[in-house]
């Protein structure tokens, strides 16, 4: 695949403090990069680095071409007192868009993320899924080769979590890279990524052994259920994800805590397993 951007031992200090030391990165077309670490570690340090929104203190980053069009979404939006559609026409005009280009592009993304193109409803009156994806958009309004979020699904409830995972999938199969500080592990699984740790200012591939935290033990059950059952069971099992797997059955992740309980739930809700795969994450 295409190389888009390199971070060759790329460092950063504030203040004399080094952050992030000798970070090494290719990002090629089609990646899923989630980058996870502790609160501090350096996680929007990075993505701002590989945005090009502030500079290294050494070592290189390197584009694979001028234009390159990287879109960042910051890890929250201001509640503005205009609608989404001034808001995007107005970061669209910034980035030197036409009017007539905007128009289009402004429908297409409001379709994208299903978020209803209102004339009358303020950004200071929407909830935070709504602003989140209204955040996502204006990182998108030119089509981005590279899409970096910085904890896209932060404060966001099932639902919005679901309707964004759901965007930022349909984003990545029509070719978007995507780099994105994740905090939560099975949502970083969800997007078929490859997950990279910084530790210690220091980025790796490996797991963190000597992180305070903790292994998670989940399971990965595929097998045939009606999507109403999974709805239902969504709200005893706040936790599951689900989503198709190749070939056809429900793939569904559920904790180990509740390993127990909702097994015989999924059997006697008329549930088929075709296979249970334990899985761990984090260690
Ligand atoms: N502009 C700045 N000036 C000085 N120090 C900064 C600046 N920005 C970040 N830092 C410091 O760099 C370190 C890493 O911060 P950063 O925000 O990149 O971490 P993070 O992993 O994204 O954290 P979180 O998960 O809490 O968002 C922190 O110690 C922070 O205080």
């Amino acid at each position: 695949m295409k190389v888009l951007l390199t971070l060759n031992e790329a460092s950063k200090k504030y203040e004399g403090r080094e952050i992030l030391t000798d970070v090494s990165l290719t990002i090629s077309q089609g990646d899923c990069i989630i980058i996870r670490g502790n609160n501090g570690s350096g996680k929007s340090t990075m993505l701002r680095m590989v945005s090009g929104l502030i500079p290294l203190t050494s070592g290189q980053r390197l584009l694979e071409h001028t234009n390159l069009v990287i879109g960042y979404t910051p890890d929250r939006l201001s509640k503005l007192r205009m609608t989404s559609t001034e808001y995007l026409t107005h970061m669209g005009r910034i980035s030197g868009m036409t009017r007539k280009e905007l128009k289009e592009r402004i429908r297409e993304l409001h379709d994208l993320f299903c978020l209803e193109q209102s004339d009358q409803l303020k950004m200071s009156h929407f909830s935070k899924g709504m602003l989140q994806k209204t955040n996502v958009m204006q990182a998108m309004i030119k089509t981005p080769d590279l899409l970096v979020l910085d904890e896209p699904f932060s404060g966001l409830d099932k639902e919005s979590t679901g309707h964004l995972l759901h965007s930022l999938k349909k984003i990545k199969d029509e070719g978007t890279s995507i780099l994105a500080a994740v905090h939560d592990p099975l949502l970083a699984s969800q997007l078929e990524s490859n997950t990279y740790w910084i530790h210690q200012g220091r980025l790796s591939k490996e797991s963190m052994h000597t992180s305070s935290e903790k292994k998670v033990v989940y399971f990965e059950l595929e097998g045939s259920i009606d999507l109403d059952v999974v709805d239902y069971l969504l709200d005893f099992y706040p936790d599951i994800t689900y989503k198709r797997s190749q070939i056809g059955y429900m793939l569904i992740t559920f904790m180990y805590k509740d390993y127990s309980s909702f097994l015989p739930e999924f059997i006697n809700k008329g549930g088929e397993i075709v296979s249970l795969t334990r899985k761990e994450l984090g260690s």
